[in-house]
């Protein structure tokens, strides 16, 4: 078989490499079977019909319609916790550099002309900042990142609390004891000296921190978004930063807004810039597009289940169709009727759209495969 693969943005070579023999990689493919990428928006793309699967290499799929590609039967995926050590380390820089005035030192410091060593005694009072040590913290998202924050923190003599009503349980494993569960954001707002936010931007976390947050918040606490920009209302925490209730913000997500702004530092989005994540999340969206493509089998995808079976038979149908009552047996009544026989099959449903993988004993006919694809519900069946 031979399978194109197109890219939207720049891709670790490490991680194209995984794809080997009978793969073409070109970021004009026009008909790919597979997208890689990384922030580049999907939401106004037209998807060719050749379209199987898109892989996110990194976390966050705003920037992909995923709804969409479900009903059309498109595989999306990303790479759980393949950048998360490169944010955390960004977390911790940020909340350095929102506390110790390093940045507008910097820039002090190289704006001197004479006297230079002098100068810098005279002038160093006025980039006083605090010590994170005995500070709290608090991490909203106990996600792959949240909890390495919250952990780096706790190790860092800092007092943690976190706020994920959803964790899961190897999230909630992998935290340290000495972390303090927040039942409410309240909680985080009215305690933290620094917050920090870890979630995905959707439609219900748009502008979590907003005016009337800001207005719970003790005064002078310092915000860290490497979330989205969404996640924080530019207006309101302007209006925060002015009248003092924030002591500083630190963003990836670099607006017009944004800018140049006393109390703001501005990162052009590099949490995830490190060779190692780059590489990280490059193999992991590379060898979940390959085993899809050549197995049918799904691993981290956020649009379908995972689902996963080894090869077996002779032939391999795969049917990515709506989660509703009696798919698989229809599926595998259209099977018996031209007497073909289920060697092996695995069904997994994940909210409204669900997965079904089958082996068969035999090869199917044109009549079969056509018989599933009719069937109400069906959004794409391949046969490998
Ligand atoms: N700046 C950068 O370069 C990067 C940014 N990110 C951003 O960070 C986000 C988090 O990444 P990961 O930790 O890897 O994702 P993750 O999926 O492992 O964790 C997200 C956590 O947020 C929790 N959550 C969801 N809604 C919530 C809510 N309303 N309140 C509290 N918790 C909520 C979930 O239960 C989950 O535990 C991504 O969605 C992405 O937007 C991720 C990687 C790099
Ligand atoms: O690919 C990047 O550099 C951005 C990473 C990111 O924002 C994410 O993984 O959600």
């Amino acid at each position: 078989m031979s399978y194109t693969i197109k890219t939207l943005n720049k891709i670790a070579k490490t991680g194209l490499d995984k794809f080997g023999e009978g793969y073409t990689i070109a970021d004009d493919a026009a008909n790919p079977d597979g997208i890689l990428l990384r922030s580049a928006s999907m939401h106004e793309m037209e998807f060719p019909e050749s379209l199987l699967s898109i892989a996110r290499a990194g976390a966050g799929v705003n920037n992909i319609p995923t709804d969409k590609c479900a009903e059309k039967g498109i595989v999306v995926f990303n790479t759980p916790g393949a950048n998360a050590n490169a944010v955390k380390e960004l977390a911790i820089t940020s909340m350095l550099i929102s506390s110790r005035k390093i940045v507008d030192g910097i820039n002090w410091a190289n704006g001197l002309t004479q006297d230079v060593a002098k100068e810098v005694e005279k002038g160093k009072a006025q980039f006083v900042g605090p010590e994170i040590e005995g500070k709290v913290l608090g991490v909203i998202g106990l996600g792959a990142i949240g909890v390495l924050i919250a952990n780096a923190a706790v190790n860092l003599g800092m007092e943690v609390l976190g706020y994920d009503p959803f964790i899961s349980v190897d999230a909630a494993w992998g935290l340290s004891r000495a972390v303090k569960k927040a039942t409410d954001l309240k909680t985080i707002f009215e305690k933290a000296d620094y917050i920090t936010l870890h979630i995905p931007y959707n439609a219900q976390t748009k502008g979590t921190l907003n005016a009337e947050a800001f207005a719970q918040m003790k005064k002078g606490v310092r915000v860290i978004n490497l979330s989205r920009g969404e996640l924080v209302n530019d207006d309101d925490i302007l209006a925060a930063i002015e009248a003092g209730t924030v002591g500083g913000y630190v963003t990836d997500f670099p607006n017009e807004k944004m800018i140049n702004k006393p109390g703001v530092i501005t990162i052009p989005h590099l949490g995830a810039s490190t060779p190692e994540s780059e590489d990280n999340c490059a193999h992991m969206a590379a060898m979940q597009t390959k085993v899809y493509l050549e197995t049918g089998n799904i691993r981290n995808s956020v649009n379908f289940p995972n689902c996963e079976m080894p090869l077996s038979g002779v032939q391999r149908i795969t049917v990515a169709h709506k989660n509703i009552p009696n798919m698989v047996g229809q599926i595998s009544t259209a099977l018996a009727d031209a007497q073909i026989n289920i060697k092996d099959m695995i069904n997994k449903s994940r909210g409204d759209y669900a997965y079904t993988i089958l082996d068969l004993e035999s090869v199917s006919s044109e009549e079969s495969i056509a018989k599933i694809k009719a069937i109400e519900g069906v959004l794409r069946v391949r046969v490998i």
